[in-house]
């Protein structure tokens, strides 16, 4: 995305750039609101899981200052997380935002365009009467390019007059939603202007995934990033991490007896991780075309799912025993040198097809794609560990876009039973992890079926989320209280990410280095379950799961 774009939303003419940036520094804030009680379902009219996390958590006064706030997911995602959160009362005494861009806006502006963010997205709460308007009067906006200095003087301006309001902290959550290209300058930039130093109130900053695009350059992105900031006040963002779902398999694996046991070599067969897109490039091509599958999916969102489900149980529920242990597991994979990519590893990439009776266009037909391009849109994956408990149990890893479904799925594969007593039943018994939609748990197995005859049918039990009668909270809105809090628990540490480019290494080099044969793309139609080769892949008495 380097070109300028005019706002996404019909607004009023820009307010001229001298006008905007002679504002004087001590133009009046506006009044601070009260933050009101939320409607939202639960006996006490409040969103039950948001009201438990009110007794135990509330933030310091601080200003999130939202870099790349007029891009896709700050208006999808972020702007409606934050609004969710404010409107539940969870953001503390007194909160404000600054969003950055690099398009001319006036404060007002930005509050009719945010506004019309939270109204078009699917993610925002349903708001209760004028808080939308409320919400409002906590936005601030200011624009300049990201390599000069004059656009974090501005932060530092907004800083400043937050403190009469915030109990006298300049507390300050940076959050870099741009793209990757941007994240060292704009971290050299706020560390210019001396905004990372925490003289006057803590400073964070969130970064967004990828990080770095190889093992290389993530490693450069993070020494650049250490030469401004210490460790702990970086929170690198993968957004898996802040589903319900993902931290329940934490819960049930470790918050449970019955599963442990069961939970290693003597029983499991393999596990299946499956990460299913049904959504193309949606306009992305900028971005992906740089990125492909690899970097945008398996080497963050699918590493994460891997090591939660292959990790040994942490000392505590804290950050770095979380994050010990993961990173122990990461370091237990098997070697993957550009020689044995062939062996574990299958790329794709969609041509036309047909999604709900629709029919639509190849990747390479998709806007500003380049029609000899070699990005990969699927990838599947053998991983195998080298440790006691998983030695000879591979982990299958897939994600894709263009397949026929929605659907993000961990599932343990168990062993045969030793002898096969009854005629019918299911193969093998799977415990399946729903990470999203239909949000659960459940475990297949063979039980009698009714009758004379000892013969065996396959029956499911099931949790479903929906049982605990409230909707899931948004990722974002997790992490990024997370963040305001200082809990680092569920974002990923330098040597976390490190070693998941370490993992994906070799198939980068195998698939883009100089001398990589040019794969025969399109090689799956849009709406299948992606190339055959990852039918070979999985092996003999075995298959993908069919979702
Ligand atoms: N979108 C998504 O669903 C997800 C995105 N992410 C990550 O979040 C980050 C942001 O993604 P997304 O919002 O989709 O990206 P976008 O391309 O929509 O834009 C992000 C922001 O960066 C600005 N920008 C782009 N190029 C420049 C530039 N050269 N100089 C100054 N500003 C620039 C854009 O300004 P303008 O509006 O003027 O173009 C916009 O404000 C990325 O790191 C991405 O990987 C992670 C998970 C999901
Ligand atoms: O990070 C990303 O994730 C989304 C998928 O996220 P989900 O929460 O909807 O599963 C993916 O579409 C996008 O390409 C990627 O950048």
């Amino acid at each position: 995305m380097t070109t300028r774009k005019t706002p996404k939303t019909p607004r009023k003419a820009a307010e001229p750039k001298a006008a905007k940036a002679a504002a004087p520094a001590s133009k009046p804030r506006k009044s601070r609101q009260r933050v009101p009680k939320s409607t939202d379902a639960g006996a006490d009219g409040q969103n039950p899981f948001r009201a438990a996390m009110r007794r135990t958590r509330a933030p310091e006064p601080a200003t999130l200052v939202i870099f790349g706030v007029t891009g896709d997911l700050a208006r999808r995602k972020l702007l409606p997380a934050v609004f969710g959160l404010w409107q539940d009362g969870l953001l503390g005494s007194a909160f404000n935002i600054v969003g950055v861009g690099r398009q001319e806006m006036t404060d007002e502006q930005f509050g009719d365009y945010a506004l019309e963010a939270l109204k078009t997205s699917k993610e925002t709460d349903a708001p209760q009467p004028g808080s939308l308007e409320k919400f409002r009067e906590l936005l601030y906006y200011e624009y300049g390019e990201f390599s000069e200095d004059e656009v974090y003087h501005k932060v530092q301006t907004e800083l400043d007059r937050a403190e009469s309001t915030h109990g006298g902290r300049k507390n300050a959550l940076f959050y870099l939603s741009t793209p990757p290209s941007l994240f060292e300058p704009i971290s050299n930039g706020l560390g210019r202007v001396g905004l990372q130093e925490e003289k006057d109130g803590w400073r964070r900053l969130v970064i967004e995934k990828p990080f770095g695009r190889d093992l290389a350059s993530a490693r450069e992105l993070n020494d650049a990033i250490h030469r401004v900031w210490d460790e702990s006040q970086v929170y690198r963002i993968d957004h898996y991490l802040g589903k319900e779902t993902v931290q329940n398999l934490m819960a049930i694996r470790f918050g449970n007896a019955i599963f442990e046991p069961l939970w290693n070599r003597g029983y499991v067969d393999h596990v299946q991780i499956t990460a299913s897109e049904d959504l193309g490039l949606e306009g992305r091509a900028g971005y992906y075309e740089e990125a492909g599958v690899v970097r945008d999916m398996l080497q963050n969102h699918l590493m994460q799912l891997f090591s939660l489900t292959a990790m040994e149980a942490p000392s505590a529920f804290e950050a770095d025993a979380i994050r010990d242990e993961k990173v122990k597991v990461l370091r237990a994979v098997k070697p993957i040198p550009a020689e044995r990519v062939p062996e574990v590893a299958v790329r794709g990439q969609y041509g036309p097809g047909t999604m709900a009776g629709e029919k639509v266009p190849g990747y390479k037909q998709e806007p500003d794609v380049k029609r000899g391009s070699r990005t990969p849109t699927y990838v599947a994956l053998k991983l195998e560990v080298d440790n006691w408990r998983w030695q000879g149990v591979p982990f299958f890893l897939r994600t894709g876009k263009r397949l026929p479904k929605k659907v993000t799925e961990i599932a343990v594969v168990f062993k045969r039973p030793p002898l096969g007593l009854f005629p019918g039943g299911l193969e093998r018994n799977v415990l399946a992890f729903r990470i999203q939609p239909d949000e659960g748990v459940s475990l297949k197995f063979s039980s009698k079926s009714p009758g004379q005859e000892m013969v065996l049918r396959e029956v499911v039990m099931d949790f479903r989320y929906d049982a605990f009668g409230a909707q899931l909270e948004s990722p974002y809105s997790r992490l990024l209280l997370d963040a305001m809090l200082g809990d680092a628990t569920l974002f990923p540490r330098e040597d976390e990410v490190d070693h998941a480019w370490q993992i994906v290494s070799g198939i980068l080099e195998a698939w883009e280095g100089e001398d990589a044969p040019a794969p025969k793309f399109p090689n799956y139609p849009a709406g299948t379950w992606g190339p055959d080769e990852a039918d070979d892949l999985i092996g003999a008495g075995r298959r993908w799961r069919r979702l």
